[in-house]
């Protein structure tokens, strides 16, 4: 059986088990349990913080597991990334009381309090700053106003945590982050979890593209293919009127609308987008 650690709340929570739902797999979790078997993919799932995911993975003890990129980066686990989810969009940012710090060399000989020591110390040794961190476990945003630290480093998505706290951002990102699956670190891709990965990679394809049909004059066929290019090349069925073909294609969801006018505009018609219930590529 594949083991694969889910988190069991947080940011993450609920958009893993939405995608895990979607390729096929039953990782929905009942009342309290902290794990369940789905034996029909022959997968048992477990249910972890997130943070502790990338420590079960690293340590051999899941085969495999959704969590943070900065989670993975800041645990120092034995762990890779496998692929990217598309979910749990983050930064990682310094900030502290509005106009107070320019960039990350003023931060030397400060308090910097964080939830992800192991991310800010590999970023103050990049950066040769000497600062001392102060490990939170959350709610990071108030701890300068409780006088615990001089600044602070955090996730951040919207930013409205920060600015409720009266925070600014400086420097630049230490990284950007997203929902990753990980794998242990050494150990080769088993085919159940070349199937996960390809699953999983089908529900970001799925998302992100809609197919698009029209009837398209022959005459501008070649016109019309390279504003529906697809993955490979557009699918051309015969009509029963010989001067018209009707076209298939793939196109990314977010340019469907503007597809749709430049091949009405060439003289497409009967122009029709459908969402994609599921795929393989
Ligand atoms: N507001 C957010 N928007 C997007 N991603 C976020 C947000 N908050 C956290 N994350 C991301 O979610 C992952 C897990 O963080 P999360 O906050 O869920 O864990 P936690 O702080 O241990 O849990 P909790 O906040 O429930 O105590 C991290 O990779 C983080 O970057
Ligand atoms: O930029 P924003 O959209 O405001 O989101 C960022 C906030 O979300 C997370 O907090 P969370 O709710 O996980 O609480 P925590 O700090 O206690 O972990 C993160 O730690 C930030 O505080
Ligand atoms: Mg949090």
């Amino acid at each position: 059986m594949l083991r694969i650690a889910v988190p069991n709340k947080g940011a993450l929570a609920e958009d893993a088990t939405t995608m895990l739902t979607e390729a096929g797999y039953l990782p929905a979790r009942e009342s309290r349990k902290l794990s369940r078997t789905d034996p029909d993919n022959d997968v048992e799932f477990f249910f972890l913080r997130p943070r502790d995911i990338a420590v079960y993975v690293g340590e051999g003890i899941v085969d495999v597991g959704i969590t943070g990129r900065d989670m993975l980066l800041d645990s120092g686990a034995d762990a890779d990334e496998l692929t990217a989810l598309g979910f749990g969009l983050s930064t990682f940012h310094y900030a502290g009381p509005a106009g107070q710090f320019g960039s990350v060399s003023q931060l030397d000989g400060k308090r910097i309090a964080t939830s992800y020591p192991g991310l800010v110390r590999a970023d103050l040794e990049r950066n040769g700053v000497d600062a001392r961190i102060v490990g939170l476990d959350g709610a990071v945003e108030i701890a300068i106003q409780l006088g615990v630290a001089d600044a602070i480093a955090d996730v951040v998505e919207t930013g409205s945590t920060l600015r409720s706290a009266g925070l600014e951002i400086f420097g630049g990102p230490l990284m950007s982050s997203e929902g990753i699956l990980i794998g242990r670190h050494g150990v080769p891709r088993t085919p159940a979890v070349d199937v996960l990965v390809r699953r999983l990679e089908s529900v970001i394809v799925a998302r992100s593209y809609v197919l698009i049909d029209f009837d398209c004059p022959v005459a501008l066929l070649d016109e019309a293919s390279k504003v529906t290019p697809g993955f490979e090349s557009p699918t051309v069925s015969p009509l029963h009127d010989p001067s018209w073909v009707a076209v298939r294609s793939m196109v990314a969801r977010d340019q469907s609308n503007k597809t749709m006018d430049a091949l009405y505009a060439l003289g497409a018609r009967a122009i029709l987008v459908t969402s994609i219930h599921a795929c393989r590529m």
